[in-house]
């Protein structure tokens, strides 16, 4: 049975140069089943880089990344063990939206009822032969949210998510991750946007020039008084 619940990621000591430059300095943090983690950082920060190591996509030149326990692909179902979006434009321009998913779905053993829901869940079902090339950036972000829960994965990864989503579709979104880390969901999201982090995050990881500098429930990292950002701009400018 594929891993639904329970599957932590865990990040330790994860290093890697890229260009002479070391964009991750010893990262190490985890994001637990059943919360909403909101990793956040400044532009160039790691952020991306982290979560690409998360999935194997970014080779570490030390420390590891790991879902419940082992490499994400070294997993037999990856796609039931973690969901990812990671760029609005995963799929080829020409693929419609049910085309993308249907090969998704047939190259990793799910069934076209898994398609149907992953459709109707982002609120795509009536725009499912319009072609990727054609879809305006917040249209191609919830196609990117499709692929990321057609497995129904234990853990979900999104980067910058919110990037392009009208209100409605932000407010959705919000609902969403609260229900899947409710369901026992790992949720890894990074974003910018610290008043819609302050409403969705459990626990909060800042990275800064590759260095992990906060990680905390929210709660603490907020201490008694002020906002998200207030907090998370005085973090960055403490350094
Ligand atoms: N292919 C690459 N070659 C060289 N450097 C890279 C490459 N990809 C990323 N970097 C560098 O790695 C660092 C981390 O980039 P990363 O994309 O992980 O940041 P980020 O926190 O996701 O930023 P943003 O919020 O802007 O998306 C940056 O300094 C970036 O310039």
């Amino acid at each position: 049975m594929p891993e639904r619940s329970g599957s932590a990621i865990e990040v330790e000591n994860a290093s890697k140069v890229l260009d002479g430059v070391r964009v991750l300095d010893r990262v190490s943090f985890t994001a637990e089943p059943g919360r909403v983690t909101a990793f956040l950082g400044p532009n160039g920060a790691g952020k991306s880089t982290t979560l690409r190591a998360i999935l194997g996509i970014d080779h570490l030149d030390s420390g590891r990344a790991v879902i419940g326990g082992r490499p994400f692909r070294e997993h037999p179902q990856p796609l039931q063990v973690a969901g990812a979006l990671l760029s609005p434009d995963a799929a080829h321009p020409a693929r419609s939206t049910r085309g993308h998913l249907r090969i998704l779905a047939a190259s990793n053993g799910l069934s076209r009822t898994a398609v149907d829901r992953a459709l109707e869940l982002v609120g795509l079902r009536d725009l499912a032969d319009l072609p990727a090339g054609q879809m305006s950036l917040g249209m191609k972000q919830r196609l990117g949210l499709a692929t990321a829960l057609i497995g129904d994965p234990a853990v979900v990864i999104l980067d910058e998510p919110h990037n392009g989503l009208d209100t409605a579709a932000i407010r959705w979104l919000r609902g969403v991750l609260r229900s899947l880390a409710d369901a026992g969901r790992t949720v890894l999201v990074s974003s910018h946007l610290m008043a819609e982090v302050e409403l969705i995050a459990d626990d909060v990881v800042v990275i800064d020039e590759g260095r992990i500098i906060a990680a905390d429930t929210l709660e603490r990292f907020l201490g008694i008084s002020g906002s998200l950002e207030d907090r998370y701009l005085g973090e960055l400018s403490s350094r």
